[in-house]
């Protein structure tokens, strides 16, 4: 089974370059103002470019408006949406409609009822995600480090298209990997030396440690 990757919060060439060198599928830029990891559209739009035929570039919006998508989508030409708030299953449909893209919405998770919520989502959104709840206090919707029990995504349909997401780093990939056989998983925080600072090396490292996983796997 193929596995795919997205390294988010991207914000250098040299960390656009370390995600593509290692195999990304995806690749996302946030556009949430409280995130260290915000890039500006025309900026993202810029480092999107080294992705073009090598990997999808995602733009991570938060309940943003149609003025602030429409910035979005001109500035970068995202090649998906993925919707990180509360979001309605009508305004995930009211979007890919208007732009023509590919929607991921994301779901925040603690326990196996939590994921009940995508059911008015299917037939709807292309992919989900499946992340960790923020904890008490977090500004931030994503992107806070925090994995939550991934045993409760076996209790999905085989066929579901979703990403595994939330706490991911190079030490427990592997272990995400093994419980949740997930077709996909995503990672930001858990490939930085600071917040909102990705780190290349660390980049690298999530991928040997993702391809040491499924090579012991396939053994
Ligand atoms: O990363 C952010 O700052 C962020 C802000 C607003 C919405 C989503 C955000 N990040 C998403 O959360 C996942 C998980 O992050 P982590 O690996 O736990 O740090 C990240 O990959 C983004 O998709």
């Amino acid at each position: 089974m193929t596995l795919d990757i997205k390294i988010c919060g991207l914000k250098t060439d040299a960390a656009m370059a370390a995600a593509l060198a290692g195999g990304a599928s995806h690749v996302g830029f946030i556009f949430f103002a409280k995130s260290p990891r915000y890039v500006e559209p025309a900026e993202a739009g810029r480092l999107r470019q080294a992705a073009t035929g090598r990997a999808k570039a995602v733009a991570v919006t938060v309940d943003a408006d149609d003025a602030f998508l429409d910035e979005i989508v001109a500035g970068m030409q995202p090649d998906m949406l993925q919707l990180h708030g509360a979001e309605t299953p009508a305004r995930v449909a009211e979007l890919k409609s208007r732009y023509g893209l590919p929607v991921m919405k994301v779901l925040s998770v603690s326990e196996a009822a939590d994921i009940e919520r995508i059911k008015p989502y299917i037939g709807i959104a292309d992919r989900f995600m499946f992340d960790a709840k923020p904890p008490k206090g977090s500004q931030l919707p994503g992107g806070n480090g925090v994995a939550f029990d991934w045993r409760i995504l076996t209790g999905l349909d085989a066929g579901l298209d979703y990403m595994l997401s939330g706490g991911l780093n190079a030490a427990n990939v592997g272990d995400a990997l093994r419980l949740a056989n997930p077709p996909g998983i995503d990672i930001s925080s858990g490939v930085e030396s600071a917040p909102g600072v990705k780190d290349p090396a660390l980049i690298e490292q999530f991928f040997r440690a993702v391809r040491t996983a499924r090579d012991d796997r396939a053994a």
